[in-house]
C-alpha cells in the first residue's frame, strides 16, 4: 500500500496555500459546493463528457457507469461525485480507501446499497488488495463471494447486488492497478483551472459568504490560488478577515493585494516557503545546480518538505528544475524574485545552456 502521501499532508497541514483540506475547509466547504452540472465552474471537457454519460443513463432508465475522477488535491473530485449522484437523482454513499482494510468492510457497504446508489469511494488507491479484488467483482458483475470460515473449511457465498454507480476518487491515477482501472466507464481527468475559471469560483463564493467583492479584487486572489479551487475559497475567507477589519468590508484588487501579503502569499501564489527555497537556490548557489539535501539544509527543511511540498509547484510554475545534477533555477526564477542572474563563466557562448544542461 501506499502511504507515503502521508508525510507530505503532515507538512502541507499548516500552509494557506496548501492544497488538501484543513479543518476549516471542510466546515465551510459543504456551503460552497456546486450543486449541480450547470453551476461546477471550468473542467469543460470532464463536464461534458460526464453530461453525456448521465443523460443517457437518465434516458434509457438504467444506473450510470462506474466513473474514475483523478486529478490533484481541491479540484473538485468531491464535489463531482455528489453532482453526479444529484443528477441522477439518486443517494450517495460515502467512504474512502484508507477506511476499507478489510474485503468484510466493503462487501457490508456493497450488500447495503439501494438500486441505483452511488458509491463514493475517495482514495480509491489506498484499498487493501483483497478488498479491491472483491470490488472487480462487484464493479464488473453486481456481485461479492463472501467467505465463511477459515482454512480448508471456508466456504465462498456468492451475494447478489444492486446494479449501483461506484464513483472512485484519486490524486494518483498512476498508483490504480489496470484491473481496476479497466472497470472504469469513464474516467474523468481534471486540470487545474485557468485564473478566469478561479475567478468564477470567486465571485460565486463571495455571493455565498455574503462578501463583496469587484472584478479586479477576484483577478487578484485568483492569481494566486494555484489553479486550485480550493485555495482560491481559502484566501478569499483570509481576505474577507482582512477586509472586515482593516477596510470597508468590500474586496478590491488593493485590500486583496495587502491582505494577502500580511499571509506572505506573493503575486504568483508562492508562500515564505517557497520563496525561501528559491532564494537559496538564486542567492547562495547562483541558481543552482545543487543536490536536494544541501538546499534543504540551507532554508532548514526537512529534504521531504523541501522535495515533495515545495518543489512540485516551482516545477509546475517553471521556476524550478530537477536535473540529474541538481536543482536548476529557471530564467523566470530570477525574474519573479527580481534578480539578476551572474554571467556565467566558461567561453560565454554556452550562456543560458550551461544552466540546464543535464
Ligand atoms: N468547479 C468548481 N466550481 C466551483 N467550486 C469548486 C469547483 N471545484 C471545486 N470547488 C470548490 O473547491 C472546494 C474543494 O473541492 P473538492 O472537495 O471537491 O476537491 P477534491 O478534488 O475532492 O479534493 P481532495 O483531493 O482533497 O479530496 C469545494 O469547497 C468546492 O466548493
Ligand atoms: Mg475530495
Amino acid at each position: 500500500m501506499n502511504w507515503d502521501d502521508d508525510t507530505e499532508a503532515t507538512a502541507e497541514a499548516d500552509r494557506l496555500v496548501a492544497a488538501s483540506a484543513d479543518g476549516e475547509d471542510t466546515a465551510v466547504e459543504a456551503a460552497l459546493r456546486p450543486k449541480d452540472l450547470g453551476e461546477f465552474v471550468g473542467q469543460e471537457k470532464v463536464r461534458q463528457q460526464l453530461d453525456l454519460v448521465l443523460k443517457a443513463a437518465r434516458q434509457r432508465g438504467a444506473t450510470a457507469d462506474h466513473v474514475l475522477l483523478s486529478g490533484a488535491p481541491g479540484l473538485g473530485k468531491t464535489t463531482l461525485s455528489m453532482i453526479i449522484a444529484a443528477e441522477m437523482g439518486a443517494p450517495i454513499r460515502i467512504t474512502s480507501g484508507p477506511a476499507i482494510q478489510h474485503a468484510g468492510d466493503l462487501a457490508a457497504i456493497l450488500s447495503s446499497l439501494q438500486e441505483g446508489e452511488v458509491l463514493f469511494l475517495d482514495e480509491i488507491h489506498r484499498m487493501s488488495r483483497p478488498a479491491e479484488e472483491m470490488l472487480y467483482m462487484a464493479m464488473e458483475d453486481f456481485r461479492v463471494d463472501v467467505i465463511v470460515g477459515k482454512g480448508p473449511g471456508a466456504t465462498a457465498i456468492p451475494l447478489e447486488l444492486p446494479p449501483f454507480t461506484l464513483v472512485g476518487a484519486t490524486t494518483r491515477a498512476g498508483l490504480l492497478p489496470p484491473p481496476l482501472r479497466d472497470r472504469f466507464g469513464f474516467t474523468g481527468h481534471m486540470e487545474f483551472y485557468a485564473p478566469e475559471e478561479l475567478e468564477r469560483v470567486l465571485h460565486r463564493s463571495a455571493r455565498l459568504l455574503d462578501v463583496e467583492i469587484d472584478t479586479a479584487g477576484a483577478a487578484e486572489i485568483a492569481g494566486r490560488s494555484r489553479g486550485t479551487p480550493r485555495i482560491a475559497n481559502r484566501l478569499l475567507r483570509r481576505v474577507r478577515d482582512y477586509a472586515q477589519v482593516r477596510a470597508d468590508g468590500v474586496i478590491n484588487r488593493e485590500v486583496a493585494g495587502t491582505a494577502l501579503q500580511v499571509y506572505e502569499v506573493d503575486g504568483r501564489g508562492l508562500d515564505r516557503l517557497d520563496r525561501a527555497v528559491l532564494e537559496a537556490l538564486l542567492k547562495l548557489f547562483g541558481g543552482g545546480p545543487v543536490g536536494l539535501s544541501t538546499l534543504a539544509v540551507a532554508v532548514g527543511e526537512e529534504r521531504e518538505t523541501v522535495e515533495e511540498v515545495a518543489e512540485p509547484f516551482l516545477v509546475r510554475e517553471g521556476l524550478l528544475a530537477r536535473t540529474p545534477r541538481g536543482r536548476v533555477a529557471t530564467p523566470a526564477a530570477w525574474a519573479h524574485l527580481g534578480l539578476v542572474p551572474p554571467r556565467q563563466g566558461g567561453s560565454g557562448s554556452s550562456g543560458q545552456q550551461g544552466l540546464f544542461g543535464a
